[in-house]
């Protein structure tokens, strides 16, 4: 029976910086992925394809020029769905072939097969050889679980990957629908409806929420619903789908449960996900998962209650993001092998990819509220800056959110382009214990965007300034908090 240091089941995100992590800690690592080439769902059908697609939607039809050229620019007439397969096709096998090369040169071994507990420190795996299955065993030390998530499919929907389908069936299988309804306004869900849309599209959304998006800044979420009605994409809130009907020419019709009807050429539901838990005979290990199939750590080591058995990923579920798995699978692999992080203590950012997109780090103004923070915010709008002009951009916001009193950056949200980049340097001074006095006593590159952080600061510091009838004076040079 081959025996490692470290096996890791699943090469997603958590899955594959674990890997390399434990590696370069001088560990006998195995990774153990079901698909036949490495990724995961990040790089089959989550996020790389995802962002691709909008790529490829925002270039081709010359979204970013319309500012100025009027909505009826077009880079390129008749986009049709093999348009977005090409681009997909080739930022697939680039991903692949750069992840195969990073395990290659770190001597991380790959298996493709299906992998089940047989004890806590025994694996089977199932692999597919010339038509036949067959049975590995494989002995490990430590264990790492980032098996992901499959797509939820609610029972009564008539799932049937041609018009009614799921994120998954989407991109396996992409194409241009003349019109598209969308089920479940979550990030997925606001994700595509709102490319569709860049694409002329006629879209419509439904979510039995009363709005979409609750993590995030209330006004910032205003401004992208704003900017999606404007659009003309129609918005079904407080709608739950009760049914689904086939018209007469075979186009699926929604049947909410409050006798709303929404048709479409496409139905795509994004109803959130379920952990990929059903086939690992958890209970050889002494593990089980919760009723969504997700598996619970401790959330400063990643452990399980086995403390040899390490979960990371969108498998213990909040936040799901590629980006908090890569390092959640990073300290889950530093901890196994006697190096521990504390990744716990630090604001990770959020990006929603909607068009415009958004991102946020910190507290929304809700939560500061709720937490009976003393604080103050500060708004810049991109048309209001040089960069915006150059970029005929009339649309976006930064809003930053302080305490009152200390100064203390307490949250950042930005909706417009570059939003999820601008969001590093909120994030640096944020998760630095940085204060508002950084943004104004520091030059910022002109014409930027980022210019809106100064704005923003200097939004705030007038009215701390008006509300206390003095001069303010302010800390130079520093990032760390001035109070
Ligand atoms: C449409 C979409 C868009 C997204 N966009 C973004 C984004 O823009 N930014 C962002 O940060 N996140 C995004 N996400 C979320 C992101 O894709 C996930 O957070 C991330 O993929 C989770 O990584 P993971 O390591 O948990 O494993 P996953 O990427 O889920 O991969 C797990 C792998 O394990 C395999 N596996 C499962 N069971 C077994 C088994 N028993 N044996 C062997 N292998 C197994 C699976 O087949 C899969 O290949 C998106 C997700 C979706 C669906
Ligand atoms: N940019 C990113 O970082 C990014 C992008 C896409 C996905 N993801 C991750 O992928 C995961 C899955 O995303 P998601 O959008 O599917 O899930 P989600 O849980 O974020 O949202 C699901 C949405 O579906 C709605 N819903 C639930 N049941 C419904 C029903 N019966 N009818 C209509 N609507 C219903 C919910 O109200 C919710 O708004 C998330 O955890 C997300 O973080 C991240």
């Amino acid at each position: 029976m081959a025996r490692y240091d470290f096996v890791v089941l699943g090469s997603g995100p958590a899955g594959r910086r674990a890997a390399i992590q434990a590696a370069k800690l001088g560990q006998s690592v195995l990774v153990i992925d079901d698909r036949s080439k490495v990724g995961g769902v990040s790089v089959h059908t989550g996020t790389i394809p995802s962002k691709t697609l909008r790529e490829t939607a925002l270039n081709l039809s010359g979204w970013r020029e319309r500012g100025f050229y009027g909505r009826s620019f077009r880079a390129k007439e008749n986009i049709g769905s093999d348009d977005l397969a090409v681009r997909m096709a080739k930022t697939f096998d680039h991903e692949v072939a750069v992840l195969e090369h990073q395990f290659a040169r770190n001597g991380v071994a790959v298996c493709v097969g299906r992998g089940r507990f047989e004890s806590p420190n025994s694996l089977v795996v199932e692999r597919e050889m010339a038509g036949n299955v067959v049975e590995e065993r494989i002995e490990a030390d430590k264990i790492l679980i980032a098996v992901g998530t499959a797509p939820h499919r609610p029972a009564h929907i008539p799932f049937n990957g041609k018009n009614v389908i799921d994120s998954d069936d989407f991109i396996l299988n992409p194409r241009l629908p003349r019109s598209l309804v969308v089920v479940g306004g979550g990030v997925i869900g606001v994700e595509y409806a709102t490319i569709f849309s860049v694409l002329d599209i006629p879209v419509t959304l439904i979510d039995p929420r009363p709005s979409l998006l609750e993590f995030l800044d209330r006004e910032v979420v205003d401004h992208l619903v704003h900017l999606m009605r404007d659009r003309g994409i129609g918005l079904r809130l407080n709608g739950d789908v009760e049914n689904i009907r086939f018209a007469a020419n075979g186009d699926p019709v929604c049947v909410l449960t409050d006798g709303r009807m929404v048709s479409g050429e496409l139905v795509l539901f994004t109803v959130g996900r379920v952990g990929a838990t059903e086939h690992l005979n958890l209970a050889a290990a002494g593990l089980t998962a919760d009723a969504r199939g997700r598996l619970e750590v401790n959330r400063k080591t990643f452990q399980t209650v086995q403390p040899h058995i390490y979960a990371a990923g969108d498998v213990i579920g909040f936040p799901s993001l590629a980006s908090t798995s890569l390092e959640q699978g990073r300290a889950a692999a530093c901890h196994a092998f006697g190096r521990p992080t504390s990744i716990e203590d630090q604001s990770p950012p959020y990006g929603v990819y909607s068009v415009p997109e958004m991102s946020c780090v910190g507290l929304s103004e809700e939560e500061a509220r709720k937490q009976g923070l003393s604080y103050e915010c500060g708004v810049a709008r991109f048309r209001e800056t040089s960069r915006g002009h150059i970029m005929g951009m009339d649309y976006g916001i930064l809003k930053m959110i302080c305490d009152r009193s200390t100064r203390k950056l307490l949250g950042v949200h930005i909706v417009g382009e570059g939003a999820s980049e601008l969001i590093h340097i909120g994030q640096a001074v944020l998760n630095l214990g940085g204060t508002l006095d950084y943004f104004i006593e520091n030059s910022f590159n002109y014409p930027t965007l980022a210019e809106g952080y100064k704005i923003a600061a200097l939004d705030i510091w007038n009215r701390l300034q008006a509300q206390s009838g003095e001069v303010i004076s302010l800390q130079v040079g520093s990032v760390a908090a001035s109070a």
